[in-house]
């Protein structure tokens, strides 16, 4: 049988900070196979952006990676810097949030296209052009695009070259990092509606991380809710959707009922408190603090992840499967 695109084992990141070791990611066990989708959403800090970094080593030199990350079986963490050139961007690629920041201001898009290609491939120009022609095509923009340069695109065309940038050497895997969040509510779904079609026409896997578990259940196939640096929960996306387990994707969920939503760019309404800073974590279960359902035995259990029928649940409470 073929290695997932992607497998974590009890993946782990800390940061060493003045403060000491700050755990961002404890223990996080994921498996993402060829052409399936994974939503992972979660509230900001509970460390879903540092859990998409460490797929490919982007994380910043404070931080430590623990535990197991395999692309296609093979450990990142063993990976040499020119191995890591050779899997980013071919094997896996990221699409970051903020398309503005992410891309060179003076630099024609259709160059930082190319930009992948030529390091990837030995094609000659003209072919290297064609290729960059067709990748806007696909992502739904004239080829003729590529001589613009960023600030002559809008904020949903610049998210879509992000996007070919993306799939420039046809990777199995695509991390999408809040793809939609600094769009308006209609590029909003565009960008979604792409993105599922892509998905389906390419047969990638994609990995879209959120706060908004609404964007994800419109993409993902299956979602993963995270919390204070675990995953809290896990499974189809519909069941998690329409019958959230856990106490904190309930108030998730409720948080953001509909793509889309203003305020869905806000925190959850309804939940009290802040997410727990990950350097002083409460005893227990990290959520019971804030937690409407939070039983005594709360404070002093830390539950991990148990199965109840297809989902996956971190919780004491019995949850229906
Ligand atoms: N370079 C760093 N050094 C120290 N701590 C960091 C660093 N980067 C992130 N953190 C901390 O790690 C935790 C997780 O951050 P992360 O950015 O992964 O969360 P997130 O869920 O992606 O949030 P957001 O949606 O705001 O990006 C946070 O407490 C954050 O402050």
């Amino acid at each position: 049988m073929n290695d997932p695109l992607l497998e974590l084992r009890e993946a782990t990141v800390s940061y060493r900070t003045a403060q000491g070791l700050v755990p961002a990611v404890r223990g996080v066990d994921l498996r993402l196979e060829a052409g399936q989708t994974l939503g992972l959403a979660g509230e900001s800090g509970c460390g879903k952006s540092t859990l998409a970094m460490a797929v490919l080593r982007l994380l910043p030199r404070n931080a430590e990676l623990g535990g197991q990350v395999l692309l296609a079986g093979e450990d990142v963490r063993a990976m040499s810097w020119g191995r890591l050139r050779a899997v980013r961007w071919a094997q896996a690629s990221v699409v970051f949030q903020g398309a503005m920041h992410a891309l060179n201001p003076v630099q024609r898009v259709g160059e930082q296209i190319a930009e992948p290609i030529r390091l990837h491939s030995s094609r000659p120009d003209n072919k290297v052009s064609a290729r960059v022609g067709e990748l806007l095509e696909q992502v739904g923009l004239p080829a003729r695009r590529a001589s613009a340069y960023p600030h002559e695109l809008s904020g949903g065309q610049r998210q879509r070259v992000m996007i070919a940038m993306a799939l420039a050497c046809e990777p199995g895997l695509v991390i999408a990092d809040e793809p939609t969040t600094a769009l308006d509510v209609m590029v909003q779904a565009q960008v979604l509606t792409l993105l599922s079609r892509l998905v389906d026409e390419l047969d990638i896997g994609l990995l879209m991380i959120s706060h908004d578990l609404s964007v994800l259940g419109s993409t993902c196939a299956r979602l993963a809710v995270m919390y204070a640096g675990r995953i809290v929960e896990l499974g189809p996306s519909e069941q998690v959707l329409r019958h959230p387990a856990h106490p904190y994707t309930k108030a998730l969920a409720a948080a953001f009922p509909t793509i889309g939503d203003p305020a869905s760019r806000l925190a959850p309404r309804g939940l009290p408190g802040d997410p727990p800073d990950p350097a002083q974590l409460p005893g227990g279960c990290p959520f019971h603090p804030r937690c409407p359902s939070a039983l005594e035995t709360c404070s002093d259990t830390d539950v991990r992840l148990r199965a109840v029928g297809d989902r996956s649940v971190a919780c004491v409470l019995e949850v229906e499967a």
